[in-house]
């Protein structure tokens, strides 16, 4: 039997259809994804056709490498050299070859939203603009909005005619594109706006991509901003052997310039284009399959379309409200427990990146491992910053911002009076200011502080001396850096628990040097430093692991899991405050598509919850259930939506405000939270008396210390320091302070949700 036999017909003709304009429009889980992968097989196996002239476009780093391993068992040869990435890698490995006709050299950084936020404040600063009218956020805004519409600062400013506003904006852009340039950097929206600048201006490199790439692909096409929709134009603008693969129910990325016109105009912009619609659904049971279809089926302005399966009909899809986040949260986590899936099969999906500390938590409690995807992203923590801040700064001299971050950290007593003498010295004489430090004698004033700014660029100088040995590698640098620049010295001075997961972390940036060491033939910094900038959130996890996975919705598109709850479904969350109170009806309708993409991600159990209550920036809302619960028949939901509950008030107290807290869920419609703050029970107080719950007449006590397994006097456990005793529990605000007595290390005060006790039962 050949591979292509385990296609469906539809699928069989997509595969088959490999010379044209082709548009696969169809719903979640319907075989898009699959029908690239054998499509790229089809071409090469039955086509012959190099697969060097195969280009594969995912939209994460993951999907990439999972569309790889696909292809790689299917044809089991040549798959390396397809091209299948992201817009960002593919863009970036065109810029590294060529960007110097646009002026930049090929070593060039990229900046992360960080950083770009860090240029934006000095933008401003040298505009002297007040930071309070122009947000560096908002700036950022609107030109990553520009630049995903291939809007250049001249253009920009033309268009701002006479508005004030939109001039100063346009003089902000122009700044921000400057400063970039001298730094030699490019920002994730450049990456793509370069790309096609590259190819407009020098038709002989589009010429040699054309060849190249003589068959494209791109997955989540629904997904694709202007910018990318004329790159990829200009790629296929040859042989227009393009495939397209998306679902418009599925585009839930406006807010980054997402434009949906592009699928639903493809046949006009490639006339004569095939299209094919798949509409038999082969990932989930058919109950999670109709609540998909209800739920999806309240937006206007769709392509209407009804997915189908043979699969079993399934379980019903669970709908349970609790009284408050807590209690959802240790539900999920019990419920996942009791379950007889493994943990690699389960996922947490929530609206936004806050509620996964909960979530966390009680996993935390009841020892489930997981991996949480995003939430601090792994690269912004302050100390992998400042190691890959030294990194940069020795690989590429005109990163101003990473010799900046750096050149003080660890103390080298250089201050900012200093750093401003260097930084006008270079300004004045267009040096970076890395150069500028290498010239420290002859910046003005500077007087005995030069000396100690000379001692850190020979440091510098000497690690990029050792860097040009073959045997000399990227994780040896790091532990050099950690060691000779004092940098491990000074994380030591900030605490023991400070120190050790911070001195973790890098560990683990260790790790992933070594690993990057062990997939690349000869190993270099800025390949090692470009990998690790375009590491999306998503592609830290790890599916060796048998872990729980903990993700945004956003992240988890495109990804299937047999059991998935669905947390957080209330109206004034998901669909989200904002969406709700915008005059344009679209933004709700963008939640709804997130909506469906959350149900979708289920195989065999899905379970949606929600909570009356939850803390929200520091203020308790009360909540109704969402509006898309509402939207599911009831005969589709096995719910507890309807019953009025009384909690068990096992972890919380609640606030006393003596405004009545979520009623229990009306039949009609709602629109909107209400929002009573700020609350005063992030965590029951230690010492609060028992107190009334308006609306129930009932009283109930709390103990504090319920939601940890320990209590004073208790004999815990720490992975690094051993057994001890639980001298003191005091509330913390966000989290508890536990003060330890360990056998060996002696007294230790460490939160409760970092430290990650055991209680040792005697
Ligand atoms: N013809 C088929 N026979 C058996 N299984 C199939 C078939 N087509 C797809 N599948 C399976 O169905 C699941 C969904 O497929 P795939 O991920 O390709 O869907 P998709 O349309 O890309 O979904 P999404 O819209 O979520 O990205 C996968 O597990 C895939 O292996
Ligand atoms: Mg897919």
């Amino acid at each position: 039997m050949s591979i292509y036999d385990t296609l469906n017909p539809m699928q069989k003709e997509a595969v088959l259809h490999t010379d044209g304009p082709l548009l696969v429009l169809a719903g979640a889980g319907s075989g898009k994804t699959r029908v690239l992968t054998h499509r790229i097989a089809y071409l090469i196996e039955e086509k012959s056709i190099n697969p060097w002239n195969i280009l594969a476009i995912t939209f994460t780093n993951k999907a990439a490498g999972e569309m790889r391993e696909r292809v790689d068992r299917l044809v089991g040869f040549g798959a390396d050299s397809i091209w299948v990435s992201t817009f960002h890698s593919s863009c970036v490995r065109i810029l590294r070859r060529h960007i110097e006709s646009l002026g930049y050299t090929t070593n060039f950084t990229i900046y992360d939203s960080d950083d770009q936020k860090t240029l934006m404040r000095h933008v401003l600063k040298g505009l002297d603009m007040d930071p309070k009218i122009y947000k560096d956020r908002a700036m950022l805004g609107f030109i990553s909005t520009a630049k995903n519409e291939l809007v250049t600062a001249v253009e920009f400013e033309l268009n701002a005619g006479g508005d004030f506003r939109q001039k100063k904006v346009a003089q902000i852009y122009k700044e921000y594109q400057s400063q970039l340039k001298k730094n030699n950097a490019l920002d994730f929206d450049d990456l793509i706006m370069k790309t096609v600048q590259l190819f407009q201006n020098n038709p002989e490199i589009l010429d040699y991509y054309q060849e190249r790439f003589k068959y494209i692909m791109v997955d989540e096409y629904q997904d694709t901003n202007t910018a990318q929709f004329k790159l990829i134009s200009l790629l296929a603008g040859k042989y227009r052997n393009l495939c397209v693969v998306g679902d418009d129910d599925q585009s839930i990325y406006k807010f980054r310039g997402a434009n949906i016109e592009n699928i639903l105009n493809f046949e006009k912009a490639y006339p004569g284009a095939k299209v094919i619609k798949l509409e038999q659904n082969y990932r989930s049971s058919q109950s999670i399959l109709n609540a998909a279809n209800e739920v999806i089926r309240h937006n206007r302005g769709r392509k209407d379309k009804t997915l189908w399966t043979a699969n079993e009909e399934g379980p019903l899809v669970q709908f349970k409200q609790f009284d408050n986040a807590s209690e959802e949260a240790d539900a999920i986590v019990r419920d996942i427990l009791n379950s007889s899936s493994d943990y690699q099969d389960c996922a947490v999906l929530y609206r936004t990146n806050a509620q996964s500390r909960l979530i966390e938590e009680k996993c935390l409690q009841h020892n489930v491992p997981y991996r949480m995807v995003g939430g601090v992203n792994f690269y912004q923590r302050k100390e992998i910053k400042d190691v890959l801040s030294y990194l940069k700064t020795i690989a590429n001299a005109q990163d101003d911002l990473a010799s900046l971050r750096i050149i003080n950290v660890p103390k080298r007593g250089i201050g900012a009076t200093s750093l401003g003498k260097v930084q006008a010295f270079a300004s004045e004489h267009g040096f970076s200011v890395y150069d500028a430090f290498c010239r420290a004698k002859a910046v003005p004033g500077l007087g005995k502080t030069a000396e100690k700014v000379l001692k850190f660029t020979e440091l510098i100088e000497d690690f990029r001396k050792r860097l040009e040995e073959e045997t000399y590698s990227i994780h040896e640098l790091i532990e050099d850096v950690l060691d000779e620049t004092g940098y491990q010295k000074e994380l030591e001075a900030e605490g023991e628990i400070e120190y050790q997961t911070r001195l973790e972390n890098i560990e683990e940036l260790i790790n992933k040097a070594v690993s990057f060491e062990g997939e690349h033939e000869h190993p270099n910094l800025s390949e090692f430093l470009e990998e690790v900038a375009l590491v999306a959130d998503v592609d830290r996890m790890d599916d060796s692991e048998n872990r729980v996975t903990l993700m945004t919705l956003h992240s988890a598109k495109g990804l299937e899991f047999p059991r998935v709850y669905l947390s957080g479904m209330e109206d004034g969350l998901f669909p989200s405050m904002m969406s709700i109170s915008s005059d344009d009806k679209e933004d709700v309708e963008e939640e709804r598509r997130l909506c469906y993409v959350g149900i979708t991600r289920a195989r065999d159990f899905l379970m949606m919850t929600a909570a009356r209550q939850r803390m929200v920036n520091g203020e308790t809302r009360y909540s109704k259930v969402s509006r898309f619960i509402d939207e599911i028949p009831d005969t589709l939901l096995d719910s507890n939506k309807l019953e009025p509950r009384l909690s068990a008030a096992r972890t919380l107290d609640y606030d006393d405000s003596g405004l009545p807290w979520g009623k229990p869920k009306s039949s009609g419609r709602t629109s909107g939270v209400s929002s009573f703050g700020p609350g005063n029970n992030s965590y029951a107080s230690k010492t609060s008396a028992p107190v009334s719950t308006p609306g129930f007449g009932k009283a109930f006590t709390v103990e504090k210390s319920a939601s940890l397994n320990y209590k004073e006097g208790d004999r815990v456990s720490h992975v690094k320091f051993g057994e001890g005793e639980v001298l003191e529990i005091k509330d913390g605000g966000r989290d508890f302070e536990v003060t330890v007595q360990f056998d060996q290390a002696g007294v230790k005060k460490m939160f409760a949700s970092f430290a990650k006790l055991k209680l040792v039962r005697v």
